[in-house]
């Protein structure tokens, strides 16, 4: 299965709650004035009788045509019916500044214009689009080796399963890659990115419990510039509770890499969960305070009715989004694509 038709199948949630609250807009508007067809005339000639044709459904079953399509119904655009949408959008977790910009494109040159619910759609897919293309940017590979790979985000956000999907693709694509299981307190956390690792076929490098995470992270460094790693991957811990402890934290482990690599970390990916909603938000002005972070990715678009979300973070802080998760299985997460997320999210 394509990325795009999981992407189109997963996201459902957030796309039936865009795409159904658009066709409840239009369906909402006035109903239009009954039109009566013209009776035919007393003097009009009966009509001449038709050659016997195949039915329809055979025809287009054999030639191609599609019966013709029950007109869809149109609702005139006002400022009732922008108001409407941008209500829409703000539920739909967008945030009130990006639903206020999309409406108001959306709005320039079309007001009174007959919209249906698919020309919409499509108005808001092109808007949603226009906002999100810039960010739409792969992880950027770079020829120093190894380059370096910080992973931030809060616990459950999805850090271990981004790292070993990442690991798995790399490799998949000819990579040698190592990772480090940073997050030395949490003994489940390390476990899981063992198993990942597994999978993925990349050596975890691990560290006692409650060991200091940039003695780990120096020695990981060591190690991959011995083996010649192409990507190092380093996993950090996500309490967010005590601030101060975890900015030391990665502030330490960053000061410790460069002392092998004066430009590493390459990347600090920030992995977001999209079922938080709005408050992805605050995670990304936290941990930008926290990290330089380079990027995002954004984890379980498929558990949620708040994909929007992404529009929201793209629109707020253009940080390139590397990638979207869709599922918990190894081919579940895939490079981000502006259009394909557009669509998607507004069900066409
Ligand atoms: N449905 C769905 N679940 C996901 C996705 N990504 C991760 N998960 C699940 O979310 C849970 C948390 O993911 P982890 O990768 O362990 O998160 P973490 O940030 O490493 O969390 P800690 O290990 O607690 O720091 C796991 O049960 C994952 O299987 C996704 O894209 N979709």
């Amino acid at each position: 299965m394509s990325f795009f038709s999981k992407l189109r199948d997963r996201l459902t949630r957030s796309s039936s709650k865009i795409g159904e609250g658009l066709d409840g807009i239009v369906d909402a508007g006035p109903a239009p004035a009954a039109v009566t067809p013209a009776a035919p005339q007393p003097m009009d000639p009966p009509p001449p009788a038709a050659p016997a044709a195949p039915s329809a459904g055979l025809v287009g079953r054999l030639f191609g045509t599609a019966p013709a399509k029950p007109e869809e119904p149109r609702r005139a655009l006002d400022d009732e019916m922008l108001e409407e949408l941008e209500d829409m959008l703000v539920q739909a977790d967008l945030g009130v500044d990006t639903a206020l910009r999309v409406t108001a494109n959306i709005a320039e040159g079309r007001m009174g214009r007959r919209l249906s619910a698919t020309e919409l759609k499509e108005l808001l897919a092109t808007e949603i689009a226009r906002i999100m293309t810039p960010v739409a940017r792969p992880l950027p590979l770079y020829p120093k080796k190894p380059q370096v790979v910080l992973v931030v985000g809060v616990n459950g956000a999805g850090k271990t399963t981004t790292i070993g999907k990442l690991a798995s693709q790399f490799r998949a694509a000819g990579k040698s890659v190592m990772i480090a299981a940073g997050d030395t307190f949490r003994a489940a956390a390390v476990e899981q990115l063992q198993i990942w690792g597994q999978r993925a076929g990349v050596p975890v490098m691990v560290a006692a419990q409650g060991s200091d995470p940039a003695s780990l992270a120096f020695d990981a460094m060591t190690r991959a510039e011995a083996e010649g790693a192409d990507l190092l991957m380093i996993d950090t811990a996500g309490r967010l509770q005590n601030r101060q402890d975890l900015m030391e934290e990665l502030a330490k482990i960053v000061r410790v890499i460069r002392k092998k690599d004066p430009t590493a970390p390459h990347n600090t990916l920030l992995v977001l969960d999209a079922t938080t909603g709005q408050n992805a938000l605050n995670q990304v002005e936290t941990f930008r305070q926290l990290a330089d972070v380079s990027g995002l990715v954004m984890t379980k678009l498929d558990g949620t009715a708040r994909g929007g979300v992404l529009v929201a973070l793209a629109d707020r802080f253009g940080l390139p989004i590397h990638a979207i998760g869709v599922g918990e299985q190894i081919d579940d997460l895939d490079a981000f694509d502006a259009n394909d997320f557009a669509r998607a999210l507004v069900g066409l």
